[in-house]
């Protein structure tokens, strides 16, 4: 139903458009392309593609930035708003904040040396959001590789393409109360690099709570296999990273992943591509909204 040029005639400079707000936001600050990315994906396990994510509280509405995956956490708002913006003047009325996050996300990835792919797009936008929905479907870093898998499968994504998704940890950071419990009390973890870890993240909650590290130890701002690499060599930073190389059944697939680049980068696209599909409103379901943030 989706379909990459759905708006080749409505809003044909969309993309130069996307890019270039996407370009400045990641050359002030190269963790953006990170923060974007990951927005997409927040979206996508809440009642679809919908936007929303881009929703803000108000006294009498409850959206999904205050859930616990995403406060304190989800960044990048005011970049969504500046392209909501530049779109808005150069197609008023006619782009949904939905897809906006569709092709901000393949941008950052393409900006940060990742594989680049067409993005269906014709995604309305949601009149609603669910902070029960995000509290519930994005899985937290603790999770087992059980359950990791079934929160995808909840999506309709299989393990593979759970595997495939996760390397987007291949760029960002993440902050010491996700990892803390990983790096202190694991096994499954190198040595060295759990003490590397503790050393900028307090083992009791406190003031160190918020301080940041790389979830690609190697290379932070290039979209990359060494993920992958990582995780063979028992250097994922969260509990969740290194459920997927812990001896169970995704463990060949990231050795693959590991040694054979092109093969991950297919599977990831694929898999973007599948997660962008994630029940989207069309037609007249939804509204485009003037402004991300809130309802029309
Ligand atoms: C497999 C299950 C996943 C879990 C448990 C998970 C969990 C997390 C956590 C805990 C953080 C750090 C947040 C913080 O400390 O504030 C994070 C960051 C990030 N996640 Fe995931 N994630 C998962 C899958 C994904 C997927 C599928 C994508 C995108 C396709 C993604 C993209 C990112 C990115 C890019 C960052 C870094 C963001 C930044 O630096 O601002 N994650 N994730
Ligand atoms: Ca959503
Ligand atoms: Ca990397």
């Amino acid at each position: 139903q989706l379909t990459p040029n759905f708006y080749s005639s409505s809003c044909p400079k969309l993309f130069p458009t996307i890019k270039s707000v996407v370009q400045s936001a990641i050359s002030s600050e190269k963790r953006m392309g990170a923060s974007l990315l990951r927005l997409f994906f927040h979206d996508c396990f809440v009642n679809g593609c919908d936007g929303s994510l881009l929703l803000d509280d108000t006294s009498s509405f409850t959206g999904e930035k205050n859930a616990n995956p995403n406060k304190g956490s989800v960044r990048g708002f005011d970049v969504i708003d500046k392209i909501k913006t530049a779109v808005e003047q150069a197609c008023p009325g006619v782009v949904s904040c939905a897809d906006i996050l569709a092709v901000t996300a393949r941008d950052s990835v393409v900006l940060l040396g990742g594989p680049t792919w067409n993005v269906k797009l014709g995604r309305r936008d949601s009149r609603t959001a669910s902070q029960s929905g995000a509290n519930n479907n994005i899985p937290p870093p603790t999770s087992s590789l059980s359950n990791l898998i079934s929160k995808f499968s909840a999506q309709g994504l299989s393990a593979k393409e759970m595997v495939a998704l996760v390397g987007a940890h291949t760029i960002g950071q993440a902050r010491c109360t996700n990892f803390r419990a990983h790096v202190y009390n694991d096994t499954d973890i190198d040595a060295t690099f759990a003490k590397t870890r503790q050393s900028n993240c307090p083992s009791t909650s406190g003031s160190g709570d918020n301080n940041l590290a790389p979830l690609d130890l190697q290379t932070p701002v290039a979209f990359d296999n060494n993920y992958f690499k990582n995780l063979v060599s028992k250097k994922g930073l969260l509990h969740s990273d290194q459920q997927v190389f812990s001896g169970g059944s995704t463990n060949s697939q990231v050795s693959t992943y590991s040694t054979s680049p092109s093969t991950w980068s297919s599977d990831f696209v694929a898999a973007m591509i599948k997660m962008g599909d994630i029940s989207p409103l069309t037609g007249k379901s939804g509204e485009i909204r003037k402004n991300c943030r809130k309802t029309n």
